[in-house]
This record gives structure tokens, C-alpha cells and sequence, in this order.
């Protein structure tokens, strides 16, 4: 099988580069007119499975979501990874995984193995007890031609107090320090346009790259980048952040999108518009 990075190029290049994010708020299945329920989470996932998966180069459930709902909620989740599978279309479970090595061996068997059920293309990961704690699901990937996505700068405030501590040091912040091993991890493995250890950085950072001394331009995977629409960053705030590197970021928008539903057509419009304002951003 071609590497995830290579077939999330390929993605990119025929769809443009939308992610949409399958977040089923119980606010907005109160919006769609839906009950919080787990049989409502299939009716929500369907319809933005119909109307956006032409349109986006990848689909992010968000795991928490479904994870509400207990099993039930996963059955749905393992349903969404069965068809999308058939029909070609990738994955990105949002599950942000990350524990000691051992345990890590047991989320990497879930969310990166060939046979388990909720084995699919990708899935986030927090670096935070360590980069290399992640081990196990970084060489699952690799093993099995699928990928990873590891929080380096994220979309929400706070994330600075972690992230951007060590700017000073000789080492960079740690945000740089991650980036600098996640290049490091597609060094070591074979792809032609892009390794399969992806990073998350997010829209709404603003100049955090300039004050921390982080050049992108040396990274060899994909970027996912949440915080477009919902989180307040327009298209052009996005394409600032990611001047020189802007082929390589794969945009996700959850709500922005998704407000516009329960009509499978609707879904569609707001996700073509949505593809049509990053394409005008990135020049
Ligand atoms: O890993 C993520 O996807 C993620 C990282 C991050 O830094 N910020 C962030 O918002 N996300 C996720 O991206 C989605 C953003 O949703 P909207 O704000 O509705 O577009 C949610 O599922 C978040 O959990």
C-alpha cells in the first residue's frame, strides 16, 4: 500500500486541502433536530459522510464525541472507518492518544493495526509524557503505511504554557523540539511527497512560529491545522501562519461546516465554500 503521507497528497491534490471534522455536539444535534443519542450520531456522521467527503481531502471524527455514547457511540465510529475505507476516503480519528510506551503499544494496536476494528488511516497524538513515548504508534505506522498527527502548537490558549516554555534555551521551546523529531521521524522512513508523521499546529497561533524561532519549511509531513472558521482564524490569518509551507496544511473545519446541516446538500455547499475560501487564500 502507498504511505498515508503520499495518499494524503494525492487526496489534496484531487479534493483541495479541507478536512472536515465530524463533531457531534449535543448542541448541534439539538440544531439538527436530533436527540443525543447514539443512533443520532449515525444520522449526523452519514450526512456529513454524503455531503463533504467529495470535498475534503480527509474527514476527523472527533473520538470524545462518540466515546459520550459508550459503545454504541464507537459501533458508529467503526461503521465510519469500514465505509470510508471501501470508498477510499481517509480518516483522521481524533482520539489525542499518548501514554507510557507500554500502554502505547495497546492504542497504537487499536487505532493503527490492520485488524482491529478501529484500526483506520490516522490518528492524533499528544507528545506530552514525551515524543518518544509515542514509539509504538509511530512504528505501527510506519509498519502499516498509516499515520500520525502529533500536537505541536496547539489552537487553544492555554496550550502555550506547555508549548512555549524553553523558548530561551539552547533547545528551542518545546513545540520546536517536537517538529524538530517528528522531522526526524520522516527522515527515517521512505515516501516521495510527504512522510506520514504529520504535525498539528494551529490557525489561530498567530506569531508563535516567528517568537519561537520555529521554521516549518525544513518539515517533511503533513500539517493539520484546526482553529479555521469556528475558532475565529479566517483563510488568510491560516495562510500567514503557514507562508512557504502551505501545500502541506490540511485545514480542518468542524462547526464552520457543520452548523449548516441536517440537509446532506447543505453540508455540501458550506463544504465546497469553505474549500473555495482556503484555495483564494493560498493563492
Ligand atoms: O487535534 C485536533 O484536531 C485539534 C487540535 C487543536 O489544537 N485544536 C483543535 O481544535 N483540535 C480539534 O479540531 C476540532 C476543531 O473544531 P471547530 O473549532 O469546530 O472547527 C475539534 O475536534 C478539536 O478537538
Amino acid at each position: 500500500m502507498i504511505p498515508f503521507g503520499d495518499r494524503l497528497a494525492a487526496a489534496m491534490d484531487e479534493r483541495g486541502p479541507l478536512c472536515v471534522g465530524i463533531d457531534p455536539h449535543p448542541k448541534l444535534l439539538q440544531a439538527w433536530g436530533l436527540e443525543d443519542s447514539a443512533e443520532s450520531l449515525r444520522t449526523f456522521t452519514t450526512a456529513v459522510y454524503e455531503g463533504c467527503a467529495p470535498y475534503a481531502a480527509a474527514l476527523k471524527p472527533q473520538v470524545a464525541l462518540f466515546e459520550r455514547h459508550g459503545s454504541a457511540g464507537l459501533a458508529v465510529l467503526e461503521e465510519l472507518f469500514a465505509r470510508a475505507a471501501e470508498d477510499r476516503v481517509l480518516i483522521v480519528a481524533d482520539a489525542k492518544r499518548g501514554d507510557i510506551g507500554s500502554t502505547m503499544k495497546a492504542y497504537a494496536d487499536a487505532w493503527l493495526s490492520t485488524c482491529s476494528p478501529l484500526g483506520t488511516d490516522s490518528v492524533t497524538l499528544s507528545p506530552y509524557l514525551g515524543f518518544e513515548s509515542l514509539r509504538p504508534a509511530l512504528d505501527a505506522a510506519a509498519a502499516n503505511q498509516r499515520g500520525t498527527f502529533v500536537l505541536a502548537l496547539t489552537s487553544n490558549p492555554e496550550g502555550k504554557s506547555v508549548q512555549h516554555v524553553g523558548k530561551t534555551e539552547d533547545t528551542g521551546a518545546v513545540a520546536k523540539q517536537i517538529i524538530a523529531a517528528a522531522t526526524a521521524e520522516n527522515t527515517a522512513q521512505t515516501w516521495e511527497r510527504m512522510g506520514s508523521c504529520g504535525l498539528v499546529v494551529g490557525a489561530t497561533v498567530g506569531e508563535a512560529l516567528h517568537d519561537l524561532a520555529i521554521d516549518l519549511s525544513a518539515f517533511n509531513g503533513p500539517i493539520l491545522s484546526p482553529g479555521y472558521g469556528a475558532q475565529g482564524a479566517s483563510a488568510k490569518d491560516l495562510y500567514r501562519v503557514f507562508a512557504g509551507v502551505e501545500s502541506q496544511v490540511l485545514v480542518n473545519s468542524s462547526r464552520g461546516v457543520l452548523s449548516a446541516g441536517p440537509q446532506v446538500a447543505d453540508l455540501a455547499q458550506a463544504a465546497q465554500m469553505a474549500r473555495a475560501d482556503l484555495v483564494a487564500a493560498r493563492g
